[in-house]
Order: C-alpha cells, then sequence, then structure tokens
C-alpha cells in the first residue's frame, strides 16, 4: 500500500493532538482531546501519566478513523511533546510511581535554592546550558525518588526509569521495548551535558539520580522503533523522529540557519533562535539549548522560556469567567482603546527568562474606579506580547542580530489583535505562516526525513508560506512609555512567594 502520509502526535501542555500531513506538508486531519491539569497544591501541577497515553493514543486511533486512512499508508510517527514533564515509571509493570510533574511545577525551588547554595549554578550553566531553576527535569526526579515511599531503593534496584513525555510515548507505543529520547529532550533535562554530549556523572551525583533510570539519547530524526501491531489495528508503523515541541516548532519553521528564529505561543511562549553548530552562551537570561541533532550532527538554539501566555487567556476563561472562549478575547481587547492603565503580569508559577524569579507571582496593577472586564482581557493579551519583548531583547543582545521579521505560530496566533499588539511593541514584522500548527509540522518533517518521505531541508523551506505578516504601526513614544509601564508591573510581582 502506498505509504502516502506521516502522522504526528503532538503531546502538549493542556491537549493531546494527532494530526495527518501529507507530502505537501499540508494537514489532512486532526484530533485532540485536553486532559486533566492536577494542581494539589499552590505552585505544583501535576498530569496523570496514564491519561497522556490513553488521550494521545486515542486522538491517534480516532484521527485515522475519522480521515479514513488505514495505518498501512503511514509512512511514519514523529513524536513531539511538552518538555521537562517529568515521569518515572516501573520498567516491569509500565506504572508510573507518581503522578507526572509538569514543567510549571515549583515544588522544586528548595532543591534549586540548595543547588545554588552548594555553589553549583555556573557548572550547570557552562556545561547544560540552562539556568538552575524547578522548571527542569532533574530536580522534579530528585523529588520523586526522595518523596515516593521505596522509589529511591528500587531505582538503586535498576526498575525504576525515567523520561520525558516523549520517551513515555515512545516506551508506550513499542509496548515496553525502546526507552530513548532524543538531542532536544534530553537538553531539557539538567543532567545532560549538551558539549560533551552524555549524561553528565556530576550533576547525577549531586542530585542522587542513578544512571540506569536514563533513557538513551538519539538524533531527533531516526528510526527509534516500530509501534506495537496492536496499537493501529496491526500495522508497525516506524517511530522516526522526536523532538521538545519548541525545537519542533523551530523545525517546522524552517529556521534551518544560524540567526532565524521563531516564537511559539501556546500554554506559555517560547523564542528559540538557531545559533548552528555553536554553543552560544546568554548574558541575558536565555537559555542555551539543543535544537536537534540531525544529519550528524547536533545543532544549538538560544531561547527564551515564558511560562504562561495562552494559559492566561485560559484564566480568564476558566477561573474569572469573562469570557467564554478564548477567541472572545480579542472581540473584548477591541472594543476598549487601551488597557486604561492596567498591566496584567501572569507570573502564576514564576518568572522564567529572563527574569527566572521561582518566587514571583501573578500581579495586577494600575487598577482604577473605571477599570473593566475588557481592560482586563485586554492588558492580559497586552502582557503575552511584553513578555515577548522581554526575551527578543535579551536575544537580539546575547546573539548580535537584530531581528527583521518574527516567524510566529501556535495557538494564541489565530487572535489578530494580539499579533498586530505584538509587531507594535517589538516595532518588527510578525510573519504567521499558513500553518500555525509547526510544532507538529516540525516533528513530522524530522520522522518524514529519517525514512525517506522527504529528501532535504532545502525541499522543507520551500513549503513555508507566509499567511498574514502583522506590520509595526506604533510611534515610538508611545510605545516605549507603555513598555516601561510593564517594566515596573514586573517589579511588582518579583520575590512575592515566601514559603
Ligand atoms: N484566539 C485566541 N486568543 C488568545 N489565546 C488563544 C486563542 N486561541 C487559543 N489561545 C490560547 O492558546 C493556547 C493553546 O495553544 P496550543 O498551541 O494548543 O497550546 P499547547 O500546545 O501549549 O497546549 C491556550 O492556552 C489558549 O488559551
Ligand atoms: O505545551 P506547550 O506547547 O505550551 O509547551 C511547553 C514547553 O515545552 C515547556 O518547555
Amino acid at each position: 500500500m502506498d505509504k502516502k502520509f506521516i502522522l504526528s502526535l503532538d503531546q502538549g501542555t493542556t491537549s493531546s493532538r494527532a494530526i495527518i500531513f501529507d507530502h505537501d506538508g499540508k494537514i489532512v486531519a486532526t484530533s485532540q482531546k485536553e486532559f486533566t491539569q492536577i494542581y494539589p497544591k499552590a505552585g505544583w501541577v501535576e498530569h496523570d501519566a496514564m491519561e497522556i497515553w490513553g488521550t494521545q493514543s486515542g486522538v491517534a486511533r480516532e484521527v485515522l478513523e475519522t480521515a479514513g486512512i488505514k495505518p498501512q499508508e503511514i509512512a511514519a510517527i514523529g513524536i513531539t511533546n511538552q518538555r521537562e514533564t517529568t515521569v518515572v515509571w516501573d520498567k516491569n509493570t509500565g506504572k508510573p510511581v507518581y503522578n507526572a510533574i509538569v514543567w510549571q511545577c515549583r515544588r522544586t525551588a528548595n532543591i534549586c535554592d540548595d543547588l545554588k547554595a552548594r555553589g553549583l549554578e555556573e557548572y550547570i550553566r557552562d556545561n547544560t546550558g540552562l539556568v538552575v531553576d524547578a522548571y527542569f527535569s532533574g530536580t522534579k526526579v530528585k523529588w520523586i525518588l526522595d518523596n515516593v515511599e521505596g522509589a529511591r531503593e528500587k531505582a538503586e534496584n535498576g526498575d525504576l526509569i525515567f523520561g520525558n513525555i516523549d520517551t513515555w510515548l515512545i516506551w508506550n507505543l513499542t509496548r515496553g521495548k525502546v526507552h530513548v529520547t532524543d538531542y532536544s529532550n534530553a537538553s531539557r533535562t539538567m543532567l545532560y551535558n549538551i558539549k560533551e554530549l552524555k549524561w553528565d556523572e556530576k550533576i547525577l551525583a549531586e542530585l542522587g539520580i542513578p544512571a540506569s533510570m536514563l533513557p538513551e539519547v538519539k538524533p531527533s530524526s531516526e528510526v527509534y522503533g516500530h509501534t506495537d501491531v496492536e496499537t493501529f489495528g496491526g500495522a508497525e508503523i516506524p517511530i522516526a523522529g522526536a523532538a521538545g515541541d519548541q525545537q519542533a516548532a523551530l523545525f517546522g519553521q524552517a529556521c534551518f540557519s544560524p540567526g532565524m528564529a521563531k516564537n511559539t505561543y501556546g500554554t506559555g511562549c517560547f523564542m528559540l533562535m538557531n545559533t548552528g553548530e555553536k554553543f552560544v552562551p546568554s548574558n541575558n537570561g536565555l537559555l542555551t539549548t539543543l535544537a536537534w541533532g540531525v544529519d550528524g550532527k547536533v545543532e544549538y538554539a538560544l531561547e527564551g522560556s515564558i511560562f504562561v501566555a495562552g494559559a492566561s487567556v485560559q484564566w480568564l476563561r476558566d477561573e474569572l469567567k469573562i469570557i467564554r472562549d478564548a477567541q472572545d478575547s480579542e472581540y473584548l481587547a477591541t472594543k476598549v482603546k487601551d488597557s486604561n492603565g492596567v498591566y496584567v503580569v501572569p507570573a502564576f508559577v514564576g518568572l522564567g527568562a529572563p527574569y527566572w524569579d521561582m518566587y514571583a507571582r501573578g500581579t495586577i496593577v494600575g487598577l482604577t474606579r473605571g477599570a473593566k472586564a475588557e481592560h482586563l482581557v485586554r492588558a492580559t493579551l497586552e502582557s503575552i506580547a511584553y513578555q515577548t519583548r522581554d526575551v527578543l531583547e535579551a536575544m537580539q543582545e546575547d546573539s548580535g542580530i537584530t531581528l527583521q521579521a518574527l516567524k510566529v505560530d501556535g495557538g494564541a496566533v489565530a487572535n489578530n489583535f494580539l499579533m498586530q499588539f505584538q509587531s507594535d511593541i517589538l516595532g518588527v514584522q510578525v510573519d504567521r505562516p499558513e500553518v500555525t500548527e509547526t510544532t507538529a509540522l516540525g516533528a513530522a518533517y524530522l520522522a518524514g526525513l529519517a525514512v525517506g518521505f522527504w529528501k532535504s531541508r532545502d525541499e522543507i523551506s520551500n513549503k513555508w508560506i507566509v499567511d498574514r505578516s502583522f506590520n509595526a504601526s506604533m510611534e515610538e513614544e508611545g510605545k516605549e512609555k507603555l513598555y516601561s509601564g510593564w517594566k515596573r508591573a514586573v517589579e511588582r510581582s518579583r520575590d512575592w512567594e515566601q514559603e
């Protein structure tokens, strides 16, 4: 049977998605399911790893059925995932010993403080490219070993294994045959030495994590194994690519040359710039990370990680209940001419780049008696654009490159008000491509390249098509005044949580 499609599995923070792409890189069918967000305490975030597997395998089967495509027509599967989120499971039973600890979770802030107090910050930055923060997987693994009864003993006996969501999905898709990750995901653990390309023994020892728990690190475009015969009605489909969702989006946006950058607006917002085969350290609060391993080499990226972007729109919808749907935010924001001096700093889980403040918390400032729900909605959307300016400035400083245009993608780029305000506040053109599911597309490209479905990155670059460009039209003085208000608001949010 002709293999005409690639199936991409995009396991995000709030939903599991399966998308089928054709040879033109166009979406043929999509299936998506949201899953439970678990908040056991303030600042803690968990997912049920079995629910993640259940929803992800469910949407994969569903998308094939609804599109009327047989599993035998799928040339390969590509995996992309929310990064850093940590699963530890028993390799004999396949059962997680604890809920997945999500990248946003702040419970390990004290473990991070301890690493800093022991003087490890510089070593970790130089060797993993990361700042010491509860964001990354390493301290989450330690927390599980320290807090789940019997876990440390089992881990030391070699019974427990660790993985981010890519590893967890590949393990389940192959029914426990394959325990791997790719370079991009490994680089988010704070356990992987991105210069020497190996697990870092010193950090593992400092955190007390047995090396036997760790997956084998592989290129991002390679056949890791095949799906178990029972998963997709008898077909053994090659699993041929994997990358963390932000790196996959960089690939899907065809940012293949040094200096090319994209910003993805999902739950959080993540700006990545390709820096080629060079490890570029940051002096301005960004991360250095592995973009991918492809064609026998690894490439690096600079990253600005913003923890809360679209999630703040979900907060307006689910907690404040002032919008019914994320897309209502655009209509409400445009009903007022400005935010009336209101700033929302959505530091619900602390602040990521460039501030790295685990103790910052959400703040609303500038309220007056005339402040309306519309102003709050507008200020929330504007906060996404301001945070992006914070990281763009850091990135231009670190790379020495002034961006002429920014490629954007992710769920929230559907919001035209946000995109226009983004361009205005940056003073940079914002380019939205036709396919905004760039994360899934990047994973599809990685898998397709591994099995010869696509031949080269050049072939892929030619498929990138712009849908709409937004051009900056705000005058300089007004723009700078608004931005300086944001900087003052951020200061108010900092160092708040005292636990
Ligand atoms: N029209 C919109 N305006 C603003 N935010 C939106 C809009 N549509 C979706 N979003 C936000 O985008 C996010 C979903 O984007 P998605 O790329 O699917 O995220 P993730 O992969 O993190 O789950 C949600 O947080 C949602 O609130
Ligand atoms: O689920 P997303 O798309 O918000 O991505 C989450 C990031 O991978 C966290 O690092």
